[in-house]
């Protein structure tokens, strides 16, 4: 408890902040969202090359208070003039699902690095249209991520590094927010602005799976939820579950709620693995092999800064090689963490982090490496953005609610 409270105490009050550096980047803020101070604001305390310059919000005296309570320094009239300020480089965009597209492509029309919440936009269609801009593919194009940010987390990025999807059997995720966590009139249960579970939360399971099975979905087997009918609601799933089949016949399951029980408790990733050959030069003189049957569970897949514990099952099994029978079996437990990548272990340990860095630090860290021309170690292209909203899309679909609609703004393009 008391390495969870130091972690974010420092998380959100550094004690050290650097000094900002000549060339440092200058963000700004469509919308005064929610979710803007874990993304930006507070992240870009500890990074020197990055500056929170301006906020555009609806409404100005809003823009205002957030403005002061994040010490961002300039209010624009609205989203179109923050984006046409030449003095801004780069905006994050976290506006509710349905908008993410519009503002995303004037935001890139106008010359600015995007870093877009997730999900990416309400559909593959969108995706395809934004992540294919003709305008990302000319010299010095502007940098644009999808802002899935627990993909940059070490915990995570060490869990998958235990994992060859090639021994991927079958893999569960899941997530919840208890019921006190959200409301009825968030943008998550408003149709009109893509709402959904599967898009607040369901796509950090699916990015789970497909990610531990290094390939793409073929079908969404079954997609069950439960939802709203009502007015504006329409159509918005508070959860879901739902099972999907990968090559090779691999099932994969992810379920999520926005209304759960009052008790909190972490996302997990659950990972089956097939028998694999633990080459042992005694074992095989005799006539004997070796194999382990790995089950591997990251407990805190979204936040891991929170709490994480990456479980590793290990059931073995001696052979013998020539009748393939069982002669001996046992089994082998053993937890991990990585807060950084140093925890990480030898391969990660070059990487930049501090256990005070949350998974929104270290994407900033790897946005503004990009921006800058730099090498970034970990990354969502995007490729893998539109592949993410397929397998959405396939989800909805199964479930009968139907993909989220397409913004009229597409039609204009
Ligand atoms: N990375 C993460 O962990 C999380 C990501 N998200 C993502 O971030 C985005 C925003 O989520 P969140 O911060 O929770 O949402 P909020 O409702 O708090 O913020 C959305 C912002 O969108 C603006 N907005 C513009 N048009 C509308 C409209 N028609 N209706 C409602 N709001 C509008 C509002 O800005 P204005 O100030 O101009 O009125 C508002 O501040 C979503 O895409 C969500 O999926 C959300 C939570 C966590
Ligand atoms: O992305 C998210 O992660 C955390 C949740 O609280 C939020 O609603 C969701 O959109």
């Amino acid at each position: 408890m008391a390495g969870i409270v130091s972690r974010l105490w420092e998380a959100f009050s550094p004690s050290n902040p650097p000094p900002k550096s000549a060339d440092a980047l200058r963000f700004g803020i469509l919308g005064a969202a929610t979710i803007a101070p874990l993304t930006l604001t507070n992240p870009a305390k500890t990074h020197p090359e990055v500056i929170v310059q301006a906020i555009a919000a609806r409404d100005r005296a809003k823009a205002e208070k957030f403005a002061k309570a994040n010490g961002i320094p300039e209010v624009k009239a609205s989203y179109e003039e923050l984006i046409d300020d030449p003095n801004i480089d780069c905006v994050l965009i976290p506006l509710p699902n349905a908008l993410h597209f519009e503002w995303a492509v004037r935001a890139i029309r106008a010359g600015k690095h995007v870093l877009l919440e997730k999900p990416a936009v309400s559909n593959a269609q969108e995706a395809e249209a934004l992540f294919r801009l003709p305008e990302l593919s000319v010299p010095n194009a502007p940098v644009l991520l999808e802002a899935f940010h627990s993909r940059f987390y070490p915990s995570w990025i060490k869990f998958r590094s235990l994992i060859n999807p090639d021994d991927v059997v079958s893999v569960k995720s899941a997530s919840m927010i208890p019921w006190w966590g959200t409301s009825k009139s968030d943008i998550h249960f408003n149709y009109n602005l893509s709402g959904g579970s599967i898009m607040a939360m369901g796509t950090y399971n699916f990015a789970a799976l497909r990610m531990l099975f290094g390939a793409e979905p073929e079908e969404c087997i079954s997609c069950n939820t439960h939802h709203y009918t009502d007015g504006e609601h329409h159509d918005c799933d508070w959860d879901f579950h739902a099972t999907f089949r990968f090559p090779g016949g691999r099932i994969g399951e992810a379920s999520s709620t926005l209304r759960g029980p009052t008790w909190w408790t972490p996302s997990t990733a659950e990972v089956q693995l097939r028998a694999v050959l633990v080459p042992e030069a005694e074992l095989e003189k005799s006539g004997q092999e070796k194999f382990r049957i790995r089950k591997a569970t990251l407990h805190g897949i979204v936040h891991g800064i929170f709490w994480h514990r990456i479980d590793l099952h290990d059931m073995f099994e001696v052979r013998e090689k020539s009748t393939g029978r069982v002669v001996r079996t046992w089994t082998e437990t053993n937890s991990e963490k990585a807060y950084t990548f140093a925890e990480a272990g030898a391969d990660f340990a070059g990487l930049p982090s501090e256990a005070s860095w949350m998974s929104f630090r270290h994407q900033l860290e790897q946005f503004v490496n990009r921006v800058k021309g730099r090498e970034t170690t970990t990354w969502v292209d995007g490729n893998e953005s539109i592949r993410q909203m397929r397998m959405i899309d396939l989800a909805y679909e199964k479930s009968g609610l139907g993909a989220r609609p397409s913004s009229k703004f597409l039609g204009t393009l």
